[in-house]
């Protein structure tokens, strides 16, 4: 039986860890067993009950107080994640082995992670030989995505965590509740973007020929194999969490191998209905 796992990913402050904690509350209420595990090991604080905690197997403080290290807050980070996927046995004793789990990691929010440095792809792989089938999931914040060329970059950074980890992935515009009516109306036309027709609106603002020139093939590029688009999450509308996770599901087919409830028999058909004698005077004719 396959297990189901989320990876949460995204820039910092994206919202990655209130995701899990509302995803937590959200799969409580529909019935659902879901956890999580805390991948940061620079996280203070969130608010749901972890399965497992890498602050368990490092910490960010203890690596930068190291004499012999010195490390900065995120060399210290990417020293951690490293000696991270050195010990996945870790991990693996944490996790335990129960079928149909379904966790989500709640990962640091180093962009560094998901552009050049290999350990989450590794992370990736690992999960994926204990049977994981794994979903990327990708946050960024609405607030940052109005206008175009911000939208640009944001699709850039989710893009590239797409194309180093080769996991469907599914990217979310987190904090819609924070946008005004107006900026929500405005915010539509990047959720489903025609992004030659963004370039066109915004190429009198680029005066490098170009710059003009690189934008309109990064454009082209994203638009013509379809490859981004974002969900609106929500934290206070449960329809929209809901569709959300369904998104989810179904690009790791959770639930395929659910037991199937026979449909019920409809009532109008009337009992002596003989399918044979009907093709049989079909044939007939
Ligand atoms: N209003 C609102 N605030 C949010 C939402 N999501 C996150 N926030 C706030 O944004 C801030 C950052 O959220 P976190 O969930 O800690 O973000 P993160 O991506 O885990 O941050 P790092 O782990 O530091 O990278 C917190 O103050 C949250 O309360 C949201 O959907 N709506
Ligand atoms: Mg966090």
């Amino acid at each position: 039986m396959p297990r189901y796992a989320q990876l949460v990913m995204g820039p910092a402050g994206s919202g990655k860890s209130t995701y899990c904690s509302t995803m937590i509350q959200h799969a409580e209420a529909i019935n659902r067993s879901v956890q999580v595990v805390n991948l940061d090991p620079a996280a203070e604080h969130f608010d749901y009950p972890v399965m497992a905690d890498i602050r368990e197997l490092i910490m960010v403080d203890d690596v930068m107080e190291d004499e012999s290290l010195r490390f900065g807050p995120n060399g210290g980070l990417v020293f951690c994640m490293e000696y991270f996927a050195n010990n996945f046995d870790w991990l693996e004793e944490s996790l335990g082995h129960v079928e149909d789990d379904y966790i989500l990691f709640d990962c640091p929010g180093q962009i560094e992670l998901y552009t050049h440095l290999p350990v989450m792809r590794q992370l990736v792989e690992q999960l994926q030989q204990w049977e994981f089938r794994v979903c990327g999931v990708f946050l960024v914040d609405s607030q940052f995505m109005v206008e175009t060329f911000k939208f640009i970059s944001g699709i850039m950074a989710a893009l590239s965590a797409m194309v180093s980890l080769e996991i469907p992935t599914v990217n979310i515009m987190t904090k819609m509740d924070l946008l005004s009516p107006k900026a929500k109306k405005e915010i539509e036309k990047y959720l489903d973007p025609d992004m030659y027709s963004m370039m066109e609106d915004n190429s009198v603002t680029i005066r490098s020929k170009k710059f003009k020139k690189l934008t309109k093939a990064i454009c082209g590029l994203i638009d013509d194999y379809s490859m981004v688009r974002f969900l609106p999450f929500d934290r206070t509308d449960e329809e929209g969490i809901n569709i959300v996770l369904q998104h989810i599901d179904f690009s790791i087919q959770y639930g395929e191998d659910l037991e199937f409830k026979e449909p019920k028999e409809p009532d109008e058909e009337p009992d002596n209905t003989n399918y044979d004698d009907f093709f049989q005077e079909k044939v007939e004719d």
